[in-house]
């Protein structure tokens, strides 16, 4: 069963063309990024799933339930966390919790109770009576995280959650998305134009460029294409370096930034993968760093779609 499908979704703003003819599928349980360079539509496209935005034509079904028909209902069950999060400055965290909470349908004190493990669980427990107006935009998305979750719906819509986090921010909130598909079965609907962190946190992605849907699907069958470089990093580089040179599985070798590239001769890349672990053993030589030089679905973006989105 499909969580979100929409047929046809279109939006023009005047005579510009936002969002063109979108078929979304997205699976129960999924993870499912929505990826896209900025300005591809996918705010846009997100806003019309909430209801906040009509469609120009084209239908929405959320739970099998047809939007913005039956708003009310789908929102109930959805948390939704905005490009641009939080209209209520002079509430404080812990009001404004209290408050979405008790929209979802929580009783008082049931609200104030989660409220108080949600401040602790997106890390602004001891922000709790500062205004919101106060924050940085770093701690607002955090309490806007904590409002998408307060209700427990059983969707999430992230629209660039991770957008103003430092670096262990990001992190952790990859790690909360994870933690909240595997333990409790939520399908999380999530923006980004970083390719890395969907691949970090997703199993399903939808690429939008220019309003149009150009692949989806599961993030697995998308990417298997053979990778043809590679970076290494050993305890012997100079050593590795004048190994592989030699070798006629290997078209070229060069260091950059203190690591060897390689790029294999894709026909004789099972060769590869036989004969140099061998070689390393058969020298006593520690390997530190083995990866494909591009991720998988970063050289589909910019090979297959000619897309650069950041990684
Ligand atoms: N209300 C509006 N009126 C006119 N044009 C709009 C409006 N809202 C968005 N647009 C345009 O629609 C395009 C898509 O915007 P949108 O915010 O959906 O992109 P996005 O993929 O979310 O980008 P980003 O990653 O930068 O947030 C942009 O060119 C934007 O200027």
């Amino acid at each position: 069963m499909y969580v979100i499908k929409t047929r046809k979704l279109t939006k023009f703003f005047g005579k510009r063309n936002i969002v063109y003819h979108l078929n979304l599928k997205v699976p129960e349980g999924a993870v499912y990024g929505f990826l896209g360079p900025n300005g591809a539509g996918k705010t846009t496209t997100i806003k019309m799933l909430t209801a906040a935005l009509r469609p120009t034509y084209g239908d929405i079904e959320i739970f099998g339930l047809k939007m913005p028909e039956k708003r009310v209902k789908i929102m109930k069950n959805v948390g939704y966390m905005p490009e641009y999060p939080i209209a209520y400055e002079n509430m404080t965290i812990f009001e404004f919790l209290i408050y979405i909470g008790r929209l979802s349908g929580l009783k008082k004190e049931e609200a104030r109770e989660k409220a108080k493990d949600l401040m602790q669980y997106v890390g602004v427990g001891r922000l709790a009576l500062n205004k919101i107006k106060e924050l940085s935009s770093g701690q607002k998305q955090r309490v806007s995280f904590a409002a998408a979750l307060i209700g427990n719906p059983s969707l999430l819509i992230l629209d660039e959650p991770t957008a103003n986090l430092d670096p262990l921010g990001r992190i952790e909130l990859i790690g909360r998305i994870l933690e909240l598909s595997r333990k409790e079965g939520k399908t999380i609907f999530v923006s980004s134009h970083i390719v890395s962190e969907i691949e970090k946190m997703c199993n399903y992605v939808g690429l939008i460029n220019q309003g149009r849907l150009i692949a989806q699907g599961k993030i697995s069958e998308l990417t298997k294409i053979e990778e043809d470089e590679y970076d290494i990093l050993t305890s012997h580089n100079p050593d590795i370096i004048e190994f592989l040179k030699e070798r006629p599985y290997i078209r070229e070798v060069w260091e950059e930034d203190g690591i060897i590239r390689v790029k294999v001769e894709l026909k004789f890349l099972d060769e590869f993968f036989l004969q140099f672990p061998k070689y390393l053993a058969k020298e006593g030589i520690r390997l530190k760093l083995f990866r494909p030089h591009t991720s998988p679905l970063e050289r589909i973006l910019m090979e297959k779609f000619n897309i650069e989105v950041s990684s």
